[in-house]
Order: structure tokens, then C-alpha cells, then sequence
């Protein structure tokens, strides 16, 4: 493999990759930076942990060090803490060059933002939707001059799922040179590639690794567990109670369906004394960092957290991902799974599958072209603690309750409805029409249904009675016959 040298990086640049340990190129780096260095687009594909974020930093770095201005470079990202992990690898690459950065991300002060986008940093990290509300309501910067546009995890930037986030692209794409270089990158851009293709035209050179079939890392062991919904939790606990009692250093993350669960997951096992912490999109963001700080930091070794954290974070200390529930799509798999066994490093994940889940699995094996192999469990073990966890679990739902949690819910997606331009009452008018048109459906075929069934009836009830007198006169005539025969 080639050394960072041998790419076209210049020696400072080499020696600040060095003093904080990149020694030598991984595969995507040493296919992407040439290209990038020569002014092509690019698209990049490689496994989990592999270095993709160092394969952009490294180039526009440099390329900024020739030309230096501001706004230089935009970094596209999913979600808030991502932007803050790319922003710290620009600063301690880009030390000698003293970088200007900026993140721009939702949960923070639109107005602090605003006033360092105005002072022109190199480079901007930055989540679409709030920098697509900046580009919406100042025009106290520019992105017009701008070298670099690059999406890290590009192809969920492109996709439609919870978070749809192509009404913000399109500002975005608006307000940035057609003259640009553009560079994609994702662990799983191949769904995407066409869409994505369409936004780097320029002499676009695309990289996937080719090392092996599978889309997973080799370090990476992978199981299932099949377990019966009900007692999910208590596998959960007697797995990170074997974990803890079984290694000196370790550091887990579960990952759960939805933000409940999170919350009420992170709450059992903190009665159970566990270190854990929750990271969901539910929470304050000065508390999303702080947990994830915390977590980073190794004052908690277990984070529960939602998808929100399935992409792109690189925590080194990782060993095991638990997914609490099997996840529905084979790509989200590959990303939640790709939190351990990074840079080389080794990890286990494991995920629960109930009977129903089963399915689910045989689209991941299929997808990753690799079988999950058993993790089998002492089942009696898990006996022992059942319904200690049940309780424990009752409660913390109860609780919960107490604490509005689903109301907080409604709050909140009352205020995503007004970032998206949405009014929240006139929506709640419309769903209530909406409900009150699906009533009244319901009433007429209901009625329809009745008046049928009454039809019915009548018929029936007209049946029984002429059998009725046909029967009453055959009796008659019998009887007649009777008396005349008597007589
Ligand atoms: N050349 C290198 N030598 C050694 N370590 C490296 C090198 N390049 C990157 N790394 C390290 O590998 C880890 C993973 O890198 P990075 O976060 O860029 O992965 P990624 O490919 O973007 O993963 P994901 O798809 O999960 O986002 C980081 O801790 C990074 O510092």
C-alpha cells in the first residue's frame, strides 16, 4: 500500500496525519485522495470504519492550504453529533493551517450560528435542515464560492425515511456553485448511486472496495439471538451482566426501535446499577452531547441509544452492539453493527430476533452475504432474573407515564411541524376532518350493513311464516280429515 506521500498529500499534511495516527493510507483513502487531489468528484463505498472521513478531510485540506478562503467546504451529515465528529477531524488535521470551522446543527442557537457563518469559516459542518433554515432566513453569508461540497452518509441524505431531508437539499443545492467539486461517501451508497450520480458530474470517480463479497468488516463477529418478545429484557441484562463480569474493559451500545424504549431500557438498567446512558432524538440536544460524552469518555460504558446513533460515530472503545430489536432494513443493520470492530479492531454483535423477526434476519444474511452464526445463552440464568426484570421494566414504564413522556412527544412533533413550515393546528383540523370523514365512511356502510341484514331478517321471518301456515293448514286438513273419518 502506498504511503500518504505517494498519494500527492503534501508533507506537512502527511506529518499532522501521522502525529495523530494515521500512518498509512486504508484502501479508500488510497483510491480517493489521487482522484480528489486532481479535481474529480467522487464516490466513495467502503465498509464501516475503514477511514472514509480522513479520505475527504485530507484532500480539501489541502486543497484549502493552496487557496485559502471562506466558505471553502460544506460537509453534509444526518445528524447533529456526526457534524461535530467530522468538525473535530478537520480542526486536528487542519491545526497547522489554522482552520476556521463551523457546525451547524438543529437544538442550538440559530443566532450564534449565524453570526460565525458570517465570519466566513473554511469550513462548514452542518446538518441540511438547519443550514437550509439559515440559507432560508439571512443572507448574511454565501455559499456561492465554496471549492467542496461534500455528504458524508450520503445516500440517507438522499433518502425519504423519518427524517426526509430532500426540501432542504434542494435549498442547499440552490445556493451552491454548479461548479464545484463534489465527494460522496457511505458504507452503503449502491440503492442510491443514481440518484447521487446526478450531483457529481464532474469527471466522477467511483470507489467501492473490492477486497471481499461481504459488506461487513472481518473482525466483526455477528450472531443472533432468538428469543420470545416477552422476555427480551431479561436476555438483555444477563448479556451486559456477562459482559461486565467477563471483561476489564468494555463498552456497549443497545440499540432499540423506538425513543421509548431508549428511555425506558436506560431506566431498567440503571435500577439494576448498570452505567448507562440514553442518546435519542427525544432528548434536549445539550443532553444528546453530554450523554454522548459521557459515553465516549468512559464514565458510562453502556449506550442505549436509537438509529440516531447507527451512523458514521466512531467511538474506539465499542466491543459489542446488542440490537434490542432486528432491524428492519439490512442497511440499517450494516450501519448499527459497524459501531464495533473499527480500524481493525475486533467487536460482537448481537442481535435479538423473535419468531416474528425471522424474516428480517434472512434479508440481512442476504444483504451481507454472510450467515449470523447462534450466541447461545444459559437459559437458566435468564430464569433465575425473569421476573425481577419484568417488575423492574413495569415500573420504569410507569414512571414514564408519570412523566409525560408521550406528551412530550406531541410537543415536539408540534414543533418539527412548525420547522417545516407546517401549521400544527391547521394539521391537527385536517386530521380531525379526516378522522370525522373515515367516521361518517364507517356510519354509511355500517348502516348499509344494517339495513341489508334487516332486509334479511324480514325474508326469513316472512319464510317462517308461510311455513308456519303452510304447516297450520296442512294441520287443519288433517285434523278435518280426522273428524270426518270419527264421524
Ligand atoms: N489511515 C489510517 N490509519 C489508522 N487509522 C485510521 C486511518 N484512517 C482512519 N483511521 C481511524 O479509523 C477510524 C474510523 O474512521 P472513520 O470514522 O473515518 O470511518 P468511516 O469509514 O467513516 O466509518 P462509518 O462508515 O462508520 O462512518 C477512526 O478512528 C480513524 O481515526
Amino acid at each position: 500500500m502506498a504511503a500518504f506521500r505517494e498519494l500527492g498529500l503534501v508533507p506537512w499534511l502527511v506529518e499532522q496525519a501521522r502525529q495523530v495516527g494515521l500512518s498509512r493510507p486504508t484502501p479508500v483513502q488510497a483510491a480517493c485522495i489521487p482522484p480528489v487531489l486532481q479535481g474529480r468528484d467522487c464516490l466513495g463505498c467502503a465498509k464501516t470504519g475503514s477511514g472514509k472521513t480522513a479520505a475527504f478531510v485530507l484532500p480539501v485540506l489541502q486543497a484549502l492550504s493552496e487557496d485559502p478562503y471562506g466558505i471553502f467546504c460544506l460537509v453534509l451529515t444526518p445528524t447533529r453529533e456526526l457534524a461535530y465528529q467530522i468538525a473535530e477531524q478537520f480542526r486536528v488535521l487542519g491545526k497547522p493551517l489554522g482552520l476556521k470551522d463551523c457546525v451547524v446543527v438543529g437544538g442550538l442557537d440559530m443566532v450564534a450560528q449565524a453570526l460565525e457563518l458570517s465570519r466566513k469559516p473554511h469550513v462548514v459542518i452542518a446538518t441540511p435542515g438547519r443550514l437550509a433554515d439559515h440559507l432560508r432566513s439571512s443572507n448574511t453569508f454565501s455559499l456561492k464560492k465554496l471549492k467542496f461540497l461534500v455528504l458524508d452518509e450520503a445516500d440517507r441524505l438522499l433518502e425519504q425515511e423519518c427524517t426526509d431531508f430532500t426540501e432542504d437539499l434542494e435549498v442547499i443545492l440552490e445556493a451552491v456553485p454548479a461548479r464545484r467539486q463534489t465527494l460522496l461517501f457511505s458504507a452503503t451508497l449502491t440503492d442510491t448511486l443514481n440518484e447521487l450520480k446526478s450531483l457529481a458530474t464532474n469527471q466522477p470517480f467511483f470507489w467501492e472496495a473490492s477486497d471481499s463479497e461481504v459488506r461487513t468488516v472481518d473482525e466483526l463477529d455477528q450472531r443472533y439471538l432468538l428469543v420470545p418478545e416477552t422476555v427480551k429484557d431479561a436476555y438483555l441484562v444477563h448479556l451486559i451482566q456477562t459482559f461486565q463480569d467477563e471483561h476489564e474493559d468494555w463498552s456497549i451500545i443497545v440499540f432499540t426501535k423506538t425513543c421509548k424504549d431508549c428511555q425506558v431500557l436506560n431506566m431498567m438498567l440503571r435500577k439494576f446499577n448498570f452505567p448507562s446512558v440514553a442518546l435519542h432524538s427525544m432528548m434536549k440536544q445539550r443532553q444528546r452531547f453530554a450523554a454522548l460524552a459521557k459515553f465516549k469518555s468512559s464514565i458510562f460504558r453502556i449506550l442505549i441509544a436509537t438509529d440516531v446513533a447507527a451512523r458514521g460515530l466512531d467511538i474506539p472503545a465499542v466491543q459489542v452492539v446488542i440490537n434490542h430489536n432486528t432491524p428492519g432494513l439490512p442497511k440499517i443493520y450494516i450501519h448499527r453493527v459497524g459501531r464495533t470492530a473499527r480500524a481493525g479492531r475486533h467487536g460482537i454483535a448481537i442481535t435479538m430476533v423473535t419468531q416474528y423477526d425471522i424474516h428480517l434476519v434472512h434479508a440481512i444474511e442476504d444483504e451481507i452475504k454472510l450467515k449470523l452464526q447462534e450466541f447461545s445463552v444459559e437459559e437458566r440464568f435468564v430464569l433465575d432474573i425473569l421476573t425481577q426484570v419484568y417488575i423492574t421494566r413495569r415500573e420504569c414504564e410507569i414512571k414514564l407515564e408519570g412523566m409525560d413522556f408521550d406528551e412530550k412527544k406531541e410537543i415536539n412533533k408540534r414543533k418539527q411541524m412548525i420547522l417545516e413550515g407546517k401549521d400544527p393546528d391547521l394539521e391537527a383540523k385536517r386530521k380531525a376532518e379526516l378522522a370525522k370523514i373515515k367516521k361518517k365512511n364507517k356510519q354509511f356502510r355500517e348502516k348499509i350493513q344494517q339495513t341489508l341484514e334487516e332486509k334479511k331478517q324480514l325474508q326469513l321471518k316472512k319464510k317462517l311464516q308461510k311455513r308456519i301456515e303452510r304447516q297450520n293448514r296442512l294441520h287443519a286438513k288433517e285434523e278435518k280429515q280426522h273428524s270426518l273419518a270419527s264421524s
